[in-house]
């Protein structure tokens, strides 16, 4: 049987909040802690769901009632925690490119006071070919823009209609850049500037930044979650226990997201910026760095990743030499941080897998760990060896080859075609090699900078791809270790 109203008692909440993105992530992090709010701070509101783009998973979300079961797993102060729970905050959901009408409809719910989003990093972007018209836009913001447009009309640009907005997507300014791009949409579709400084004067764009570990359905332990449940879920998700939001906007917010009075670890500050620095470096730019390096030395896993003698020393030496001094932080306070990430990707009960985090490792890269290059070679004025040679790896990576075995690539499909025509035509030249380097790191559209110019970055990166294609990553990642 699957899980669903007549096997499990679904709340009934107003619809307060609206959640753009089905995904993982928000299913293990804001539905569990509207959830928590609900049943401990009477915060009684509804989840609304839309699906962003035309595939997903909100048919499957509605077959089973907007219910489903989040197991959390770790270790916590040194406990074990394993614990799940269904999750029954989510009222609906609504794709627009099959119910148009219906989501706008949406706008016109007096009740409705969050828009909570994820994206993920490809989301909040500008598409110039949104039109009001479309039934719907493409991207997340255009969709937004004509939401909030009806809303303003349908009651004739009362204020006190206006939204708190609270993106989760991982990049800098969230809020800043989503309002940014929603202004955009006023002036290219023209509509009155009214509808403007409503916009400006009754909404409130919160920059925000999260933190947890979701390496989402567990499609490996599905019979024994589905034996240990007595039901089917097609919407299980595992998450770590850890969690973090800290969010950036005024005191009224706090008072309406009552995220304190239920003991979360949610954070309301004046600032992110120090919180998202230090958690995009660290964290996700060990997970980044790691992956190509690890992945080719013949292991599939963080934990793995971390735990073996070799690699685990690269990943947290990586972290200690080369990425902590370049954040501005106190020592005291990153080193703790690094610590408990390192305890988080241990995690036992978690299989994180390499390849999930492989995912537009390009783009990635270019956020998550070409700043640490950059800013280390400005602070030491040399280049960082380890963040180097991954840099490498990764080029590597994009052979599509492990010992023998293809590498299924996931990348934006003009960097993919770029990797298979360079490599190729490849014959083992070291010249050859040195234009392959060369063309990559010249792709200014990923790395917004020619990396050529980084003193000493393309010799470095030829000889560390020559010794991993001769060597294999075994014998070549001892270069940079001690
Ligand atoms: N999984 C984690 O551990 C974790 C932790 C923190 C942050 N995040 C961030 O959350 C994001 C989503 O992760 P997830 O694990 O939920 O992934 P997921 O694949 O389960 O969900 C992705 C969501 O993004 C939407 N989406 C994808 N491309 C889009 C586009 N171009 N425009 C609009 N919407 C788009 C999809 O519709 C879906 O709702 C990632 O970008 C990730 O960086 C993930
Ligand atoms: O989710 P991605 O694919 O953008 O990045 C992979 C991981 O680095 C990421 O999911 C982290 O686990 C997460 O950001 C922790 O909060």
């Amino acid at each position: 049987m699957k899980l669903c109203k007549d096997i499990h008692q679904h709340s009934k909440y107003p619809e307060r909040i609206l959640q753009f993105g089905e995904g993982n992530f928000l299913r293990a992090f804001v539905d569990l802690i509207v959830h928590t709010m609900n049943e401990e701070a009477d915060f009684n509101s509804g989840i609304v769901v839309i699906q962003p783009i035309q595939n997903g998973l909100i048919e499957i979300l509605n077959l089973q009632d907007g219910l489903y079961t989040l197991y959390l797993k770790g270790i916590q102060d040194g406990q074990v925690t394993s614990e799940h729970k269904v999750i029954d905050c989510v009222t609906r959901g609504i794709n627009p490119y099959t119910d148009y009408d219906q989501y706008l409809k949406l706008a016109e719910n007096p009740d409705l006071r969050f828009v909570i989003s994820n994206t993920t990093e490809a989301g909040i972007f500008l598409h110039k070919k949104d039109r009001l018209e479309d039934r719907p836009q493409v991207s997340f913001p255009g969709k937004l823009t004509a939401l909030l447009y009806r809303r303003y009309k349908f009651f004739n640009g009362d204020k006190s209609k206006g939204l708190i907005f609270i993106p989760c997507e991982l990049i800098e300014k969230n809020g800043d850049k989503l309002k940014e791009i929603i202004l955009k949409f006023v002036e290219l579709w023209e509509l009155e500037s009214e509808f403007l400084q409503w916009i400006i004067e009754a909404n409130i764009f919160c920059n925000s930044l999260v933190d947890r570990i979701v390496p989402g359905y567990p499609r490996e332990r599905l019979e024994e979650i589905y034996r240990e449940l007595g039901y089917e879920d097609d919407l299980v998700v595992e998450a770590e226990p850890f969690h973090l939001w800290v969010i950036e906007g005024p005191d009224f917010v706090k008072s309406e997201f009552p995220v304190d009075k239920v003991g979360l670890n949610v954070l309301f500050v004046d600032d992110i910026t120090p919180y998202r620095t230090r958690k995009v470096r660290i964290l996700n730019g060990a997970h980044t760095s790691m992956v190509p390096v690890a992945y080719l030395y013949g292991i599939d896993t963080v934990r793995e990743a971390i735990e073996d003698e070799v690699v685990g020393k690269f990943v947290k030496d990586t972290i200690f030499e080369e990425i902590i001094p370049t954040l501005d932080l106190t020592k005291e306070e990153l080193e703790a941080f690094a610590n408990s990430v390192i305890d988080r990707f241990k995690n036992p009960f978690i299989k994180h897998d390499l390849m999930s985090i492989a995912l537009n490792s390009m783009s990635k890269f270019e956020t998550r760990v070409l700043p640490s290059i950059l800013e280390y070679q400005n602070r030491e004025g040399k280049l960082p060896l380890k963040l180097t040679f991954s840099l490498a790896a990764l080029i590597n990576f994009h052979r599509g080859e492990r010992n023998g075995e293809k590498i299924v690539l996931s990348d934006d499909a003009a960097i993919l075609e770029q990797y298979a025509s360079l490599w190729k035509v490849h014959d083992g030249s070291s010249e050859q090699l040195k234009t392959i380097v060369a063309t990559i790191l010249s792709n200014e559209k990923v790395w917004k900078m020619d990396l050529n110019q980084v003193s000493g970055l393309t010799d470095a990166i030829t000889t560390y791809l020559t010794n991993i294609l001769e060597l294999g990553m075994k014998k070549a990642i001892f270069q940079v270790m001690y």
